[in-house]
């Protein structure tokens, strides 16, 4: 019987050390398959680089501002990553409304924060992508927007990260972007996904 109520959304977790090439997969992911997919955007404390949008890239909140929208219990999950001081969350507004018109949303989120949202979500397709060490280490460099000090930092937390792949339902090898893309979207059909 025809039901006016669309069947919900899936949530789907997307992780992988910084420099892996997630942003650029999901930025493909979601080329393909808007609008049945959609992308939460995450709030940071962190400043917008060159070309950021504020609400397209992030919602750029102020220290003060995420604290209360934290304590307001308005974070799906949010903590500090990179130990610098700065914090990223998943609004809850990011998630609930687009799942309930039947969307399916992707959490572009570090395994820390995965791992919270799993406990309100339990039922998320989790997707680890990956790459070698060598090739993580070029990528970083390539992409010129980090110091020294920050890839360096970013590659000890990449490696604590790829630890953690085996928790995701399924592993992606990030080798060419194309075949990625072609691997995350068959895997979001064999979980139900009509786009
Ligand atoms: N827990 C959590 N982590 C996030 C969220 N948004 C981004 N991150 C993580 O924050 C880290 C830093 O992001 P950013 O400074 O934008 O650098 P990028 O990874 O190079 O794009 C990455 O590991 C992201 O996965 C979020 O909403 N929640
Ligand atoms: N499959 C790939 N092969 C080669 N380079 C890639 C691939 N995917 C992404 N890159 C490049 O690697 C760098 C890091 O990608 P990015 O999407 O910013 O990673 P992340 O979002 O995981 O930090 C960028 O310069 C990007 O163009």
């Amino acid at each position: 019987m025809p039901s006016e109520s669309p069947s919900p959304g899936q949530l789907v977790i997307i992780s992988g050390p910084s420099g892996v090439g997630k942003s650029t997969v999901v930025a493909a992911v979601l080329d393909r398959l808007q609008p049945a997919v959609r992308l939460s955007i995450s709030a940071t404390t962190r400043a917008p680089r060159p070309g950021e949008v504020d609400g397209q890239h992030y919602h750029f909140l102020t220290a003060e501002e995420f604290a209360a929208r934290r304590a307001a219990g308005e974070f799906l999950e949010c903590m500090e990553v990179f130990g610098r001081g700065h914090w990223y969350g998943t609004l809850l507004d990011e998630v609930r409304p687009s799942l309930a018109r039947g969307q399916w949303v992707i959490l572009e989120i570090d395994v820390d924060g995965a791992r919270k949202a799993l406990e309100q979500f339990p039922q998320a397709v989790t997707i680890f992508i990956t790459v070698d060490d060598q090739e993580l280490e070029r990528r970083l460099r390539a992409r010129r927007t980090d110091s020294d000090e920050d890839i360096r930092r970013r590659l000890q937390v990449a490696r604590r990260e790829m630890a953690q792949a085996s928790n995701y339902r399924y592993q992606v090898v990030n080798d060419e972007v194309d075949h990625t893309v072609d691997q995350i979207a068959q895997i979001l059909a064999q979980e139900g996904l009509d786009a």
